[in-house]
């Protein structure tokens, strides 16, 4: 199912610290997909799949989003992701505040309500790992709650099986039998994430995370078996150290995570422009990214800007950043072939669990499940037409 990623603009609030300071608003909304910005070289209009002025609410956006949750637990591979400024709203939009819950939160909630609907109907099965990329290493959030004084964990590696699904293997994948489970482990591994202050943000992300969520859905009836995955990306801040005033370890930071969004920039550019050859291998970042920009995903790409003129720059950058991404065209496919998921699902266990698996030989074998031919989706929604993202 080939279809564009999806790109949602967000404007966080003018703060009262920059009106103070004497900035102006830079940013102006003219419907509901297009915004204007005004810069020094003057006004520049955007057109996106939505544009969310501040005012729009943390209920509201997650609505915008709500049928991809539907897609994952259907069989497909699902991201979502942040992008924009150090500062912008990247965090408030991905897990928000305990007052103003974000996305993830109320992910984890719809798919619980998802899961109590098909009570009866098809067996569920959720498990989810979380890892940060934190100065070019990837880190295991979950290994690091259950190990906080080791400093040398096992290794991560990223690999790609041949449905062209990013795994990591040697990553600790937890089980969640209620959203309350589910949600608890979210937030343990977010307190291991790398946070610091910066002038620019008092709680700036040091790290890019990627929280995934897998789902597993048996259909009673027809005995076949779906597995989708839910990604949803918090990644970093672009960031000026003139502006942030970064320095020491926080420059160093704020080099590696220039240094991978530039290599996140050259991925895009090439897809955008239908380039043969395409740099995944750059970066991590890249190479974790693949499956969902000009993969197999359906992804929604957030572009989080700020609204204060002494900002327009970057808001410009971030917006032309995002223009570029809504030109990437993704195929996303079901994973809904009980054969095919007892397979992946036992590469993936082996993976996991540090193994060697020749992904060419076909290797995983099954001992669960009739096989066969290709199925209706596992829990009989209707196939989320319009859920907001490429391939939909
Ligand atoms: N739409 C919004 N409504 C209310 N507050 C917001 C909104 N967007 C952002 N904020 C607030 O602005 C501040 C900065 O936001 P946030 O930490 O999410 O930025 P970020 O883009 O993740 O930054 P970094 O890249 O440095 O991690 C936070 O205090 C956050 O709560």
């Amino acid at each position: 199912m080939k279809g564009k990623i999806r790109v949602f603009a967000r404007c966080r609030p003018f703060a009262g610290y920059e009106r103070e300071r004497g900035c102006q608003q830079c940013v102006a909304f003219l419907d509901e997909t297009t915004l204007e910005v005004r810069g020094s070289r003057g006004p520049k209009q955007f057109i996106f799949d939505a544009a969310f002025p501040a005012s729009v609410g943390q209920e509201e956006v997650f609505e915008d989003m709500k049928n991809l949750v539907r897609s994952a637990m259907d069989g497909f591979n699902v991201c979502v992701f942040a992008y924009g400024q150090t500062g912008s709203g990247k965090t408030f939009t991905m897990s928000g505040t305990p007052e103003m819950p974000g996305l993830t939160p109320r992910t984890i909630a719809e798919i619980f309500l998802l899961k109590e609907g098909l009570a009866g109907v098809a067996d569920v099965t959720i498990s989810c790992y979380f890892v940060e990329l934190y100065l070019d290493n990837l880190r295991d959030l979950f290994y690091a709650v259950d190990n906080p004084r080791d400093t040398k964990p096992p290794k991560l590696d990223i690999k790609v099986d041949e449905k062209k699904m990013v795994y990591v293997k040697g990553v600790v994948t937890k089980p969640a039998a209620s959203a309350e489970e589910l949600s608890a482990l979210f937030d343990a591994g977010n307190r291991m994430r790398k946070v610091g202050g910066t002038k620019m943000n008092a709680e700036s992300s040091r790290s890019h995370s990627i929280f995934s969520v897998l789902l597993e859905v048996a259909n009673r009836t027809t005995q076949k078996t779906s597995l989708g995955k839910l990604s949803l990306v918090d990644l970093a801040g672009s960031e000026r150290a003139d502006k942030t005033g970064a320095a020491a370890e926080r420059l160093k930071e704020a080099q590696s995570i220039n240094k991978s969004l530039s290599a996140l920039g050259d991925v895009i550019s090439a897809l955008s422009t239908e380039e043969k050859f395409i740099p995944y291998r750059n970066n991590k970042l890249t190479q974790l990214m693949q499956d969902s920009l000009g993969g197999n995903a359906k992804t929604l790409m957030f572009v989080n800007i700020s609204p204060a003129d002494y900002n327009a720059d970057e808001t410009l950058t971030s917006l032309a950043y995002a223009a570029r991404v809504k030109l990437i065209t993704n195929n996303a496919s079901k994973t809904q072939d009980s054969a095919e998921v007892a397979r992946l699902k036992a590469i993936i266990k082996r993976m996991q669990a540090g193994e060697k698996v020749d992904l060419d030989s076909g290797g995983g074998g099954s001992d669960d499940g009739p096989g066969g031919e290709t199925q209706p989706p596992a829990s009989d929604n209707p196939p989320a037409a319009d859920d907001g993202a490429a391939g939909g």
